[in-house]
């Protein structure tokens, strides 16, 4: 049995990863900590890999109080920039075990994975290229951690290309144009009654194609979650790993 501890285990992501664990046969609850809970009860004499779903101004410090512990750590928290993924590369440099892993997603659900693969793909056969992201209300953070992941990806993809600037005659703006995430507009939608959507919209002259992931509701990332937390336990993933693509077959 895989022992499983759930950090953030009170909120949506939280909750939902406590009860796909509670449903999986290979896998048992060793803890579940929120607000306030000191993660340090978590160990490796207690718990194999644990799962951390809470907000991105508290994700660094739980992901390296469980790293010191000698815990391997699946990550589902926004908010993760170089200067964070840096840190944490450090510390499992220093970790108890010598082949401790650390693995984030920004994304866990397959249909995100895949329009994020897709739309990368694409970019380097369109002029113009921009992400919408819907999301529910109570989301704190915009845009999405999966539309910034997206955005670069597109950018990297169109830098290879040889690719400049998109076109853009757009004199005034009062915000309308969105975020710039490495040279890609990035529009963020809030709305009651959506989960996670995410648009990415290319054009050429005379043609459009939009790729579009839906989660409707958090089952969708289960999926992704246990599998992650099979991969770590199994082994093989030493060091920090960023992206569910690091398991699949793309
Ligand atoms: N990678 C993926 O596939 C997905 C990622 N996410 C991301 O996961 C994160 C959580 O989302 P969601 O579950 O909707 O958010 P919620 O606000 O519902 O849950 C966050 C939980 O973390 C708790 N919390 C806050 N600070 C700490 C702390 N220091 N230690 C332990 N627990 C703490 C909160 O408690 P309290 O409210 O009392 O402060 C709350 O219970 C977000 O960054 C979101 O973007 C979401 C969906 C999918
Ligand atoms: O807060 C959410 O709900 C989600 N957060 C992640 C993100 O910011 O990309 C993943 C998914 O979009 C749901």
């Amino acid at each position: 049995m895989i022992r499983v501890a759930v950090v953030g285990a009170k909120g949506r992501m939280g909750a939902s990863v406590v009860q796909a664990v509670n449903d999986a046969d290979d896998m048992q609850l060793s803890h579940t900590i929120d607000h306030g809970q000191d993660p340090a009860q978590i160990n490796s004499d207690n718990t194999d890999v644990a799962v951390e779903f809470t907000v991105p101004s508290a994700s660094l410090s739980n992901v390296l109080t469980l790293i010191a512990q000698g815990v391997d750590v699946v990550v589902g928290t926004t908010g993760w920039d170089e200067d964070k993924l840096e840190q944490v590369r450090q510390a499992l440099a220093n970790a108890p075990r010598a082949d401790q892993s650390v693995f984030i997603a920004p994304n866990f659900a397959i249909s995100a994975v895949l329009a994020d693969h897709f739309a990368a793909q694409a970019a380097k056969y369109f002029e113009s290229v921009e992400v919408v992201e819907l999301h529910h209300p109570d989301k704190i953070d915009a845009p999405s951690g999966t539309a910034i992941h997206t955005a670069q990806a597109i950018a990297a993809s169109r830098r290879e290309a040889g690719f400049g600037p998109m076109p853009d005659g757009t004199v005034t703006d009062g915000g309308s144009r969105g975020q710039v995430v490495d040279g890609v507009h990035v529009h963020a939608v809030r709305l009651r009654g959506l989960n996670a959507h995410e648009e990415i919209l290319l054009g050429n002259a005379g043609e459009q194609l939009v790729i579009r992931a839906d989660s409707f509701d958090r089952g969708s990332f289960m999926q992704g979650v246990l599998l992650a937390v099979r991969k770590l336990r199994d082994g093989g993933y030493p060091g920090l790993n960023v992206g569910l693509d690091t398991f699949l077959d793309l």
